[in-house]
C-alpha cells in the first residue's frame, strides 16, 4: 500500500555561507496511511522543520514529498495553500483559534477562507466529534486550555484530511487535558483510519503513538514501535536531549 507521506532524501538549510543550518539532511521516511507517528529529538534537531516540508508549509531544498498521489515540490504556491486546507489538518501547542470568533465559527473558518460556504451542521458534527457539541457558541476565552485545544482538533477535522499534523499538541495543556487531548488523536487513528504525525518533547505522549522517530542534527537516527514512556525517556536522555 502506498504510504500516506512518503519523504525521500529530503534536504533543507537555512541561511547562507558560514551562517548556514542544515535543518534536515538527506532525510527520508514513510507513514503509513492510518498511523500515529511521533517525531522526537533534541531542541534543534529538525522537527519542526520535518513537519513542515511534510505538510508543504515550507519547501525543502531538494528531494520528494508526497503526500498521497501529490509530489509537494512540484505543486504551484497556489496548488500547495489547497492542499493545505483540503488534505491536510494542523493542530499546534498555541491552539491558534481567533479570540472573536466562537467555538463553531473557528471550526469552520477553514472552509470560509477556502471560499467554501459550510453546510448546516457542519461545526456541529466536528465539535460532537471532539465532545464539546454543546460549548459551539462560546468564545475561546470561555473554555478551558484543553477545550481550546479539542476546539482547534475540531478545526483541523472539518475538512476531513486524511493527515493530520501536529507540532507540540499538548505542550501547554495540564495532564489531565493533555491526556484527553491525546486519546482523541489516538481515536482518530483507530477509529475514522487518519495519518497523524506529531512532534513532541514528551515521551508519555510519544508512547500513545505506533512508532516514535527520532532526530537528531537533521538525521533521522533511530525509532521505536510500540514505545513505552520509560524506554523512548531513556532514549532521548541518551541523545542529550
Ligand atoms: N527560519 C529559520 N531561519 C534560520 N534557521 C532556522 C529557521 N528555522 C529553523 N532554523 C534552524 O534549523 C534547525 C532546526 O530547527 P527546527 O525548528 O526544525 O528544530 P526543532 O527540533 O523543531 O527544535 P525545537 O525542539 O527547539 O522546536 C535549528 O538549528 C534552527 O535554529
Amino acid at each position: 500500500m502506498r504510504p500516506a507521506i512518503a519523504l525521500t532524501t529530503v534536504s533543507r538549510s537555512y541561511g547562507r555561507g558560514d551562517s548556514a543550518v542544515r535543518a534536515l539532511g538527506n532525510v527520508s521516511l514513510e507513514f503509513p496511511a492510518g498511523s500515529f507517528t511521533a517525531i522526537m529529538g533534541p531542541s534543534g534537531s529538525g522537527k519542526t522543520t520535518l513537519l513542515q516540508c511534510a505538510a508543504g508549509l515550507d519547501r525543502p531544498d531538494s528531494g520528494s514529498v508526497r503526500v498521497g498521489e501529490l509530489e509537494l515540490t512540484e505543486l504551484s504556491e497556489k496548488r500547495l495553500a489547497q492542499l493545505r486546507r483540503r488534505e491536510v489538518g494542523f493542530v499546534f501547542q498555541s491552539f491558534n483559534l481567533l479570540p472573536s470568533l466562537t467555538a463553531a465559527q473557528n471550526v469552520v473558518l477553514p472552509l470560509r477562507l477556502g471560499g467554501q460556504r459550510p453546510k448546516r451542521g457542519t461545526a456541529r458534527a466536528a465539535l460532537d466529534r471532539v465532545g464539546l457539541g454543546k460549548r459551539a457558541r462560546h468564545l475561546p476565552a470561555e473554555l478551558s486550555g484543553g477545550q481550546q485545544q479539542r476546539v482547534a482538533i475540531a478545526r483541523a477535522l472539518v475538512a476531513e484530511p486524511r493527515v493530520i499534523f501536529a507540532d507540540e499538541p499538548t505542550g501547554a495543556l495540564d495532564t489531565r487535558s493533555a491526556r484527553e487531548a491525546l486519546a482523541l488523536l489516538r481515536s482518530l487513528v483507530d477509529e475514522d483510519g487518519r495519518t497523524i504525525v506529531m512532534v513532541t518533547h514528551d515521551p508519555v505522549a510519544a508512547a500513545v503513538a505506533d512508532r516514535v522517530v527520532f532526530l537528531a542534527d537533521g538525521q533521522v537516527v533511530d525509532s521505536m514501535t510500540a514505545p513505552r514512556a520509560d524506554a523512548v525517556a531513556a532514549r532521548m536522555t541518551a541523545l542529550g536531549a
